[in-house]
C-alpha cells in the first residue's frame, strides 16, 4: 500500500506530470499494429487501408459528355458571338449505348451526360442553347470550345495512388475503390480493447439498487466512445473493490487484447486497488497528471498489452479517454494520425482557472450575432456530472500555465467530432 494512504495525509500535489509529457509518454509506449486482414468492399468502412492502392485504370475510363446535349466539331462554331450555325443531326451517343459513329465538317450528334464523345467531335452544347427543326441544329457563336467534355483519368489516371496506406477509409474513398473495382480491400486488423468498471457500489441495468448503490453508467459511455472509434472492444463486466478480483480479471484480459481499460479505484481511497494490482502484474508508468478531470491515471502495462486506469468519476472518465486514451488507439491502430482540432472563441462568461494544471471544460460553441464563434460551459462542472458532458459540443481547453478567464477573452475549444 502507498505510504500516504497509510498515513492517511493527501498525496504530494507536485508529482504530476503536466498534460502534455503525460500524453508524450504514452504515445512514445506505442507500437502501432501492422498485422493484416483482406475485407469485402463495406467491410472496410471505418477500417485503416494497409497498403497503398494503384489505380489499374482510368476514372473515367473515356471521354464523355458533361452534359445532355449535342456533340460537334469546336471549327464548326461560329467565329463571332452574335452569328448561328445550323448543324446536320446524324446520329446519337446515350450512356452505355456503346461506341457512336463519327461526325464528320458540319455535322453534330445527340449526346446524354456520361455518353461516349462521337470520334471527330470534341465539344458539347448544351441543348437549352440551340433549337432544333428538321434534323438540323442550330449552334450559337457564345460556346466555347472543348467545353463540357470530361477527359478520361482526371479523376484518376492509371498508374496513380487513388489512395495511401494509413488513410482511415471514408464513405467517399468507398465509392472510390469501387469505380476501380475492388472487391476486397487489404486493412490493418482493428486493436482489440477490453474495458471493465470496478466499484463495490456499481449495479448493473435491471438489478436493484440498496442504500449507497448507483448504476455502472462508465461501461456504457465507454462501450460508446469505443465503438465509435472502430476498435474491437470487449466488455469483461464490474468488479468488486477486492485485488484479488481485479488481479484475476487482468491477468486473464492481458491475454489476447492489446489495450485494458479500467475505471475507478486509481486514487488514494480505502479500496482503491488498481494501482497495486497493475504493479505486481505488470508496470505502472506514472499515474498522476496535472489535468482536470482526470488527475489521477494509471498508465502502465500487463505483459505486451497496455493498461489505463482511468478514474472512476464519470466525467474524468470521458475526458481521459478522448484526450489520452483515444490518441493512444488512433496510434496503435496504425492510421495517419492528426493532432486535435483546436479553434479560438471568446468566452461569454468568466471562468476561474488556477496556472499548474491543464483543464478541459465541457462548452457549447455557437457563433454570435457577428458570425465570431463564441463559447459557454455547459453549467457545473464537477466531474460526476455527465449531463455536463453530454450538453457539450466542445471541449474548453485552457493550457497548463492559463489563469482565470475574463468574458470576452479568446480560449481555445476543440469541438467535439463525430466520433464523441
Ligand atoms: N484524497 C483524495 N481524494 C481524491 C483525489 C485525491 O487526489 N485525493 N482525487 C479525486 C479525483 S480528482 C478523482 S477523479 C477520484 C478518482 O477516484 P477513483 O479512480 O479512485 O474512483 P472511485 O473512488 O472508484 O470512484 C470515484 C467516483 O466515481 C464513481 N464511479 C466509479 N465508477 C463508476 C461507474 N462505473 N459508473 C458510475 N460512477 C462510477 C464512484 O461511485 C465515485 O463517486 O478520486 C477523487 N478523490
Ligand atoms: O480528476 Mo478528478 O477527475 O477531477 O474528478
Ligand atoms: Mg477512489
Amino acid at each position: 500500500m502507498n505510504a500516504h494512504r497509510e498515513a492517511g495525509c493527501q498525496a504530494p500535489r507536485d508529482d504530476a506530470l503536466p498534460f502534455d509529457a503525460a500524453l508524450a509518454r504514452i504515445i512514445d509506449a506505442i507500437r502501432p499494429l501492422a498485422d493484416r486482414e483482406r475485407v469485402p468492399l463495406r467491410a472496410a468502412l471505418g477500417r485503416i487501408l494497409a497498403v497503398d492502392v494503384i489505380s489499374g485504370v482510368d476514372v473515367p475510363p473515356h471521354d464523355n459528355s458533361a452534359m445532355d446535349g449535342y456533340a460537334l466539331r469546336a471549327e464548326d462554331l461560329p467565329a463571332q458571338a452574335e452569328r448561328s450555325v445550323a448543324l446536320r443531326l446524324v446520329g446519337q451517343s446515350l450512356a452505355g449505348g456503346g461506341r457512336p459513329a463519327a461526325i464528320g465538317p458540319g455535322e453534330c450528334a445527340r449526346i446524354t451526360t456520361g455518353a461516349l464523345i462521337p470520334p471527330g467531335a470534341d465539344t458539347v452544347v448544351v441543348q437549352e442553347a440551340v433549337s432544333v427543326t428538321d434534323a438540323r441544329v442550330t449552334v450559337s457563336g457564345t460556346q466555347r470550345p472543348g467545353q463540357n467534355i470530361r477527359r478520361a483519368g482526371e479523376d484518376l489516371a492509371r498508374g496513380t495512388a487513388a489512395l495511401t496506406g494509413g488513410h482511415r477509409l471514408s464513405p467517399a474513398d468507398l465509392g472510390l475503390l469501387a469505380s476501380l473495382g475492388c472487391v476486397e480491400v487489404e486493412v490493418l486488423r482493428r486493436p482489440r480493447v477490453a474495458f471493465l468498471s470496478t466499484g463495490d457500489e456499481l449495479r448493473g441495468l435491471g438489478q436493484p439498487l440498496a442504500e449507497g448503490e448507483i448504476r455502472d453508467s462508465n461501461r456504457y459511455a465507454l462501450f460508446g466512445a469505443l465503438a465509435r472509434l472502430g476498435v474491437d472492444a470487449y466488455d469483461l463486466g464490474t468488479v468488486a473493490d477486492r485485488p484479488e478480483a481485479l488481479r484475476a480479471t487482468l491477468a486473464r484480459a492481458a491475454d489476447g487484447h492489446d489495450v485494458i481499460i479500467s475505471t475507478g479505484g486509481v486514487s488514494v481511497g480505502d479500496a482503491d486497488h488498481t494501482r497495486d494490482v497493475l504493479a505486481t502484474l505488470g508496470g505502472i508508468d506514472f499515474w498522476r497528471i496535472a489535468m482536470r478531470p482526470g488527475r489521477p491515471l494509471a498508465f502502465g502495462h500487463i505483459g505486451g498489452t497496455l493498461f489505463f486506469g482511468l478514474p472512476g468519476n464519470p466525467v474524468a472518465v470521458m475526458t481521459s479517454f478522448y484526450q489520452l486514451v483515444r490518441p493512444a488507439l488512433g496510434r496503435l491502430a496504425g492510421g495517419h494520425t492528426h493532432g486535435p482540432r483546436r479553434l479560438r472563441a471568446r468566452a461569454l462568461e468568466a471562468i476561474g482557472k488556477r496556472p499548474g494544471r491543464t483543464e478541459f471544460l465541457r462548452g457549447i460553441l455557437q457563433q454570435d450575432i457577428n458570425g465570431e464563434p463564441c463559447v459557454r460551459l455547459t453549467g457545473p462542472q464537477g466531474s460526476g456530472i455527465l449531463r455536463s458532458m453530454s450538453l457539450a459540443n466542445c471541449f474548453i481547453v485552457l493550457g497548463h500555465a492559463s489563469g482565470p478567464v475574463e468574458p470576452g477573452q479568446w480560449i481555445d475549444v476543440e469541438p467535439f467530432d463525430d466520433c464523441m
